[in-house]
């Protein structure tokens, strides 16, 4: 990794159909400028970085006495309250042979779902973060943005080792390894490691996108050959799709990525299977059913339960800040739509992204939504808002699966129609605190054991 001087402003070389310019930014890692997010606590704070002071200070102490199991798979309370909306919800799943009533609990019972986007980080984070994403899913698409990057097979074999030895004993639960495309990917490396196995896909982060970018691909012309190969082989691309240009407004960056970028892209590998990872607009969704027949999108629970509202809901609120950023109603609404609507190329991935809370909640605070302890229990919120629990085991289930061409999960799960205990801060040994979604609120669905 390059050094530069904390503070200064850096210009990576811009032009063409190639990404961007750098802009300033934090010292989380996410630039050449400093230390990488690793998501630990710095040691040594750097003049006017995130290691700084915070100005204020935190007023809970860390509360976290929650492990995986006391968050997913108890019942702290009754029925949730169900009004006719709730009762529509229940009627549809009800058709589909999806629904039990055991006395006053609603339950729903589906395929193991899995998540087709997570991040686990490294070392002590990854040691208490995979239990979350273990307990409720069945596999996981795990992305490669660490530091340094995971971007060979050998290191992408080495990280599924560390992420093995972190599933709770008796958890059946299977990660599946991407490696990180930079300029200098060599693709015989990559497509041995999908043909023996190892990698299930690779990962495009546009240089200076987001979290730990700094080593991206500079421009789509630089990595030609190796979707050349991965095309011939049928491996997936995963894609963050936003063109982050000074002069681009941080709202329309996904729709600048698609013009500029993706559609000459599919045009020039029309048979390359792709992911949009994490789509955010009314354009992403468009995107996607254009290209159904070899493009997938999934889609994350705080895109589909929030607009760029919750973002300063009284005041800057750093917990809600990730990338793509939250967009418009709109696009909420089209997303929604889109989630709920069973067709094959959209499904989940949470993008859980965790950053301890003294980085998040910092004068340039990291990108992030960490969702994983309530993953499941959000997306059921949107599905039953909508009236389609029907179709939330495609979503979770049976979508993703086909579309990497793996089988369905054989195990189911059930969710009962029941609020979960209060969800808590998570501690992390020696480094602080993860602040999850739905953070200090009781959460709606608990997971009962699978079966
Ligand atoms: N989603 C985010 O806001 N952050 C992710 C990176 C990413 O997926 O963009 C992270 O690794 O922190
Ligand atoms: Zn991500």
């Amino acid at each position: 990794m390059a050094t530069g001087r904390p503070g200064r402003r850096r210009r990576a070389p811009s032009g063409g159909s190639g990404y961007p310019r750098a802009f300033p930014r934090c010292r989380h890692g996410r630039s050449e400028d400093g230390p990488a997010n690793t998501g630990a606590r710095p040691r040594s704070p750097l003049p006017g970085s995130c290691g700084a002071a915070l100005p204020w200070r935190h007023s809970r102490r860390s509360t976290c006495r929650s492990t995986p199991a006391a968050v997913l798979t108890a019942s702290a309370a009754g029925p949730a309250d169900r009004d006719g909306q709730g009762a529509r919800d229940w009627t549809s799943a009800r058709s589909m042979g999806l629904f039990r009533r055991m006395g006053d609990v609603a339950s729903l019972t589906i395929r193991r779902p899995d998540d087709w986007h997570v991040h686990f980080r490294d070392g002590a984070v990854l040691k208490e973060v995979v239990p979350f994403t273990a307990r409720q899913f069945g596999r996981a698409i795990v992305m490669p943005n660490l530091t340094p990057p995971v971007v060979t097979t050998a290191m992408a074999a080495a990280y599924r080792e560390r992420i093995r030895a972190a599933i709770p004993a008796g958890v059946d639960f299977t990660p599946l390894m991407t490696v990180y495309l930079t300029d200098g990917t060599d693709p015989k490396d990559l497509i041995a490691g999908h043909s023996d196995g190892v990698l299930t896909a690779a990962k495009l982060y546009p240089a200076h996108a987001t979290t730990n970018s700094a080593h991206g691909v500079s421009e789509i012309a630089r990595i030609e050959q190796v979707l050349a190969a991965m095309e011939e082989a049928g491996m997936p691309l995963l894609v963050h799709g936003e063109l982050p240009r000074e002069h681009i407004d941080i709202f329309d960056r996904e729709r600048a990525f698609i013009d500029a970028v993706l559609e000459p892209m599919l045009a020039k590998f029309p048979r390359l299977k792709v992911v949009m990872e994490h789509i955010t607009t009314a354009e992403g969704v468009a995107l996607v059913r254009r290209h159904r027949s070899h493009v997938g999108g999934t889609i994350t629970p705080q895109h589909l339960l929030y607009n760029r509202n919750a973002l300063f809901q009284g005041g800057v609120r750093p917990h809600m800040y990730c990338l793509p950023i939250l967009k418009r109603e709109q696009h909420r609404l089209a997303l929604r739509q889109a989630a709920t609507s069973g067709e094959a190329n959209f499904f989940l991935g949470t993008d859980t992204a965790p950053h301890m809370r003294h980085l998040k909640e910092n004068a340039c605070g990291c990108a992030g939504v960490f969702s994983a302890p309530v993953a499941l229990q959000a997306y059921l919120k949107v599905f039953a808002e909508e009236g389609a629990l029907d179709k939330f085991e495609a979503f979770a289930s049976l979508n993703g699966p086909a579309f990497y061409g793996l089988k369905p999960n054989e195990a189911r799960i059930t969710i009962t129609d029941t609020l979960s205990p209060t969800c808590e801060a998570v501690n992390i040994p020696g480094e602080g605190e993860l602040i999850p979604l739905f953070h200090g609120e009781q959460v709606p669905w608990s997971q009962i054991e699978s079966a």
